[in-house]
């Protein structure tokens, strides 16, 4: 049986240092590389950055609608990306952001954390906002694979305030809210539980509760204005659960593998530098 998923985590964050890339061809991007936008392209594209950091970063995560925008060739492309990086060293975290009615999210969870799944992957993002507890399968499949999950909470795009800044009747936040429920599925984890919340590092200051015993996947750093620096800032004494995720802005020095390498490592020592 593999060990859960934080675990695995919290082991990879302290040896290989605590960064997520993402794996997102956008079109300027291919372009920029001097590929098509077309499936050959993105072949390349995904192929290049699991060379170059598979074997390099704590955790790699490719969006899926960067390889749905080329319907099943896309999604091809994105199992071949996914098991090539699992078998290199790499957690990965599928960044699908999905929700749904409970028996929908049955089926996207076997989809992404069943391990007979051709996109079976190490973890997944889901969307909260049909209740926390439709998620429960995925919460499920997660446990039963030794997988984990990633809800949002507190996203880096502005027009995620008034949603997730809204009260209930019980006078939390919503996402105060996901954080409470988060908490409670890592409760008995040690050292790391294997659910984890969204909270982008652009929002200047957090005003909710970030003891959760889980990781923070915090996107924004690079591309969206965020910077390592701002990470002790933002997550206090959660710094330490904190996985930064860059994409576009250490994609951008590709095709090189090595200029990518060096960008990955530069975000790792900027990060643990501003942690300390
Ligand atoms: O779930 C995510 O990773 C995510 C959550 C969020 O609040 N903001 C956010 O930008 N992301 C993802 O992070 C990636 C953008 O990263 P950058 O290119 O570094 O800005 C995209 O794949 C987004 O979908």
């Amino acid at each position: 049986m593999t060990a859960p998923f934080g675990t695995r985590l919290r082991q990879a964050m302290d040896t290989r240092g605590p960064l997520c890339v993402g794996i997102d061809p956008h079109a300027a991007l291919l372009a920029a590389w001097g590929l098509g936008d077309d499936v050959a392209g993105l072949e390349r594209f995904a192929r290049t950055v699991v060379e170059a950091l598979a074997g390099e970063v704590a955790v790699l995560k490719p969006q899926s609608a960067f390889f749905e925008r080329f319907g099943s060739r896309g999604i091809a492309v994105l199992e071949q990306a996914v098991a090539e990086a699992r078998s290199a060293g790499a957690l990965v975290l599928m960044d699908a952001k999905r929700g749904d009615i409970g028996s929908t999210m049955a089926a996207y969870a076997d989809a992404f954390l069943a391990p007979t799944s051709p996109l079976f992957s190490d973890a997944v993002t889901v969307s909260p906002y049909l209740g926390f507890g439709s998620l429960r399968p995925a919460f499920d499949a997660a446990r039963a694979s030794g997988a984990g999950v990633f809800a949002l909470a507190l996203t880096s795009n502005p027009e995620g305030h008034e949603v997730q800044h809204a009260r209930g009747a019980d006078g939390l936040t919503v996402a105060q809210s996901v954080l409470r429920h988060l908490a409670a599925e890592n409760a008995d984890a040690d050292p790391l539980g294997s659910f984890g919340a969204v909270v982008g590092a652009t929002l200047g200051s957090i005003d909710a509760d970030l003891d959760i015993n889980g990781p923070l996947l915090a996107p924004g750093i690079g591309a969206q204005g965020a910077t390592p620096a701002d990470i002790p800032k933002l997550f206090g004494p959660a710094a330490d659960n904190v996985l930064p995720s860059v994409s576009r802005d250490i994609l951008k020095l590709g095709p090189s593998v090595g200029a990518l390498r060096e960008g990955a490592a530069r975000f790792v020592d900027e990060t643990r530098t501003a942690i300390g």
